[in-house]
């Protein structure tokens, strides 16, 4: 290498990073959200973030909307302002307005590098193709006909935990969390692909694809990252590998190929059947998300310019992976969590499972419970598993708001104006917490306010439930009928089978928030994201 080269590679280095960084530097500068009110701004370079992600979801949150107002800004990377809203009728004015408020390139640019472009990241025509495609597979007649699925592996892990406390005596200390996503993933691949990953049977081998899935997801965290930054920043940067970048470009390959030989044998399938439509097919084979979508797409009355590409469906193995499984598991471990702080709920509940005839209720049958759709519904509320998301606006606009807020000069607004690139934080369990819209006792467990719910919490614009778990509009979780269906197989068998109490004191149980909110034992931080209960089969059986 010349002497000239030496000097010439740091001064392209840093023309290309001044390129980038003085635009954004001076962005904060012409913020329309000058004068919305917030929080005093820790850090220059990450804003309010860190202290953010220091603490469990929404803490902070309320802290500012209690000293600042409903409607406020706080600070990202280098200083830009973020929108931070409880008013209900602006969070659906941007929900509703899907292609106004897309996710954030950021966000987008490092999922989509082990997601590929699938329906959780696509934008635009392409996220619409997807979503119309898709529809179908996740409709109510198709959770119908895996139902059985979810009973099934219900009661798998009901029996591997009997086995435990056998060995133990009368009860065992189990960790539910693990049980769970142990379920819930066996689940997804059985419902979703057809894929066994059989992660319930203990004696079994690890799998690969499961070995791939959490080296692409088990570390993932939402703290600030400046490599992250500048590689997205910067994309010269990404050619560059790394050890975290070799780690997930070979767990990426191993995904990629189970992937495409999924979705080959799978097409291949379909084209069998649509050839000979009379004959029968074998149990789980039609039923799998992938398969129906596979087949929603290549159906003729389709037009081939609305079709998706092979890409496109491979990249909705590891988007149903990463939405479907850690969601559900850790909605049912909070559940399992509520119930075993109030022995009065569990019991009720209790009782009205046991006085359902058989061990395999259909999907209407588990519907039909009023007490289990309460408890389920108020898991959802107190414990949203993903605790809160972002969208950036794609243009000016003006935000409607049902509250006016008073600026920083003492002038009331009864809208807000925000200009293109404006990121804005949409609060779910901030909103789910709010005694505004529950009452006084909002943070309470308590399924039975599920009878009349308060006026106010029906102006939130969620898909499902007056709650923004599965959030609203578009983009929302398309997953929602799948999981909730999932979630009540669970409790359903689990409850009917165990008494659950917690195995340490209650106020050692914390939260860790990343996408998604875990239990974490505060005296035991070594063992990670857990939830210790001891449990005892139930006398009655
Ligand atoms: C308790 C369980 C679940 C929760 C709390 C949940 C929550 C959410 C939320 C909040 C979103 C919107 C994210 C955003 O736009 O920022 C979402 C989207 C999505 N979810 Fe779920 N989800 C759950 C289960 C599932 C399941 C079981 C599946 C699939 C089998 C699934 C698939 C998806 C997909 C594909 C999207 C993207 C939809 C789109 O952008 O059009 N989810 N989910």
């Amino acid at each position: 290498m010349t002497a000239y080269s030496y000097f010439a590679l740091p001064v392209v280095v840093a023309v290309l990073v001044l390129w980038k960084l003085i635009p954004l530097l001076l962005k904060p500068l012409s913020s329309k959200l000058r004068l919305v009110p917030g929080p005093p701004c820790p850090s220059w370079l990450f804003g309010n973030l860190k202290e953010i992600t220091n603490v469990e979801a929404a803490v902070l949150h309320e802290q500012w909307v209690a000293a600042y107002g409903h409607t406020i800004k706080y600070k990202g990377w280098l200083g830009h302002d973020i929108l931070y809203t409880m008013d209900t009728r602006a969070l659906n004015h941007i929900l509703s307005h899907s292609n106004d408020y897309q996710k954030p390139a950021i966000a987008r640019f490092s999922l989509s590098e082990v997601l590929g472009e699938g329906i959780l990241f696509a934008e635009g025509e392409q996220h619409r193709l997807q979503r119309r495609v898709m529809n179908p597979a996740f409709g109510p007649s198709q959770i119908r006909e895996i139902t059985d699925i979810f009973l099934e592996k219900a009661a798998q892990l009901r029996d591997m935990w009997l086995e435990e406390i056998s060995v133990h005596g009368d009860s065992a200390r189990v960790d539910v969390l693990d049980g769970m996503a142990k379920m819930t993933l066996d689940v997804i691949g059985l419902a979703g692909f057809n894929y066994s990953f059989d992660a319930l049977n203990a004696s079994g081998k690890a799998n690969e694809l499961n070995k791939a899935f959490q080296e692409l997801f088990g570390k993932a965290t939402n703290k600030p990252s400046i490599f992250a930054m500048l590689r997205y920043l910067i994309p010269p940067l990404r050619l560059i590998p790394t050890p975290p970048t070799r780690r997930v470009d070979a767990a990426v390959r191993v995904m990629r190929r189970i992937g495409m030989e999924l979705v080959t044998e799978k097409k291949a399938e379909v084209i069998r059947d649509m050839r000979n439509p009379n004959e029968k097919q074998d149990g789980l084979r039609s039923r799998d998300l992938l398969t129906l979508l596979i087949k929603a797409n290549m159906a003729v009355d389709l037009d081939p310019s609305q079709r998706l590409s092979d890409e496109d469906v491979l990249s909705q193995i590891p988007t149903f992976l990463s939405a479907g499984h850690e969601t559900t598991s850790n909605a049912t471990t909070w559940c399992m969590y509520a119930l075993s702080q109030a022995r009065d709920i569990q019991e009720k509940l209790r009782t009205e499972l046991l006085a359902v005839p058989t061990d395999t209720p259909t999907m209407d049958e588990l519907q039909a419970l009023p007490y289990l759709d309460a408890v389920v519904r108020e898991t959802m509320r107190v414990y949203a598993p993903v605790p809160a998301t972002v969208r950036v606006a794609m243009k000016d606009d003006v935000i409607p708001l049902n509250t006016a807020y008073t600026d920083i000069n003492g002038n009331e607004h009864d809208e807000i104006e925000i200009e293109e690139g404006i990121q804005i934080d949409i609060p779910i369990v901030a909103l789910h917490r709010s005694k505004e819209l529950w009452g006084d006792d909002a943070l309470e467990f308590k399924p039975d306010r599920w009878g009349s719910l308060p006026e106010a919490a029906q102006n939130i614009p969620g898909v499902w439930g007056n709650l923004m778990t599965f959030l609203g509009g578009p983009r929302s979780c398309i997953g929602y009928r799948f999981s909730l269906i999932e979630m009540k197989a669970l409790v359903f068998i689990l409850i009917r089978a165990f008494e659950f109490e917690l195995a340490v004191p209650a106020k050692d149980i914390s939260k860790q928030s990343s996408a998604v909110q875990r239990p974490f034992v505060l005296s035991e931080p070594e063992k990670g994201t857990q939830l210790p209960l001891i449990i005892k089969p139930y006398r009655g059986l």
